[in-house]
């Protein structure tokens, strides 16, 4: 397992923006383009504030979303609008590049018309993770968990709403995948994970990278 431990959030998210500057320069040396997809919630936000200041060939990026809610793209809630006013506004990429899940929109149709405009392979996803386990919006107990495909359109009863989602086909079929998990409110969830014990959905991503700080690797075993 490829874990990388940092004594704070400031500390996990600036690990992660210098990561996001070399996997970059990789993937354009490589290929000529870095095709990343960002999570959502809270925790990419410190993420986003880090990379505003890096070196990063933004006309060579192209931005997707693993997963949106069922919201339009002004609506704080939207995962959109979050890595718009915490990095999208402040850096030189083309708006043609930056690839927006419709979350106003049939969430079916949005989930289908998604899939048709993703790039043959990602060459990277960033994912967070809840205090209940799951990524992305592949949420405990929902279809989505079993769903093939790309991009779906998933129930979450437990919020009373649909979220819209990669597949976890789609995530581990990324050139990589990095789970940034910050917060002692998800410590159980992980020392649970590294017991092989929860069945939590997170599990089902393959191979990550975890960018994780010291209160969210407090309750793990010592490396
Ligand atoms: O739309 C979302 O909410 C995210 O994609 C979700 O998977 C998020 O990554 C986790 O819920 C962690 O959220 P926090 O970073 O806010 O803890």
């Amino acid at each position: 397992m490829n874990v990388q431990v940092y004594p704070t959030p400031q500390a996990t998210a600036g690990a992660a923006a210098e990561a996001f500057v070399g996997a970059a320069r990789q993937a354009v040396s490589e290929r000529g383009a870095f095709h990343v997809a960002l999570s959502g919630g809270s925790t990419p936000k410190l993420m986003y504030a880090a990379l505003r200041a890096l070196d990063v060939s933004w006309v060579q990026v192209h931005i997707y979303f693993s997963d949106e809610r069922t919201v339009g793209p002004d609506d704080e809630q939207s995962n959109y609008h979050t890595a718009r006013v915490g990095l999208l506004d402040f850096v030189p990429i083309p708006a043609s590049q930056i690839h927006r899940l419709e979350g106003e929109r049939d969430p079916a149709e949005a989930a289908s018309d998604y899939a048709a405009l993703l790039p043959a392979r990602l060459d990277l996803v960033l994912l967070g993770m809840g205090d209940d386990g799951h990524t992305a919006s592949l949420f405990p107990g929902t279809a989505g968990l079993n769903l093939g495909g790309r991009v779906i359109a998933n129930e979450v009863p437990q919020q009373h709403t649909w979220r819209l989602s990669f597949t976890f086909d789609e995530i581990n079929a990324a050139r990589a995948r990095w789970l940034l998990v910050t917060g002692a409110v998800k410590a159980p969830v992980l020392a649970q994970l590294w017991r092989g014990e929860g069945g939590y959905p997170v599990r089902q991503v393959t191979d990550p990278v975890w960018f994780l700080d010291a209160a969210a690797a407090q309750d793990l075993p010592a490396s």
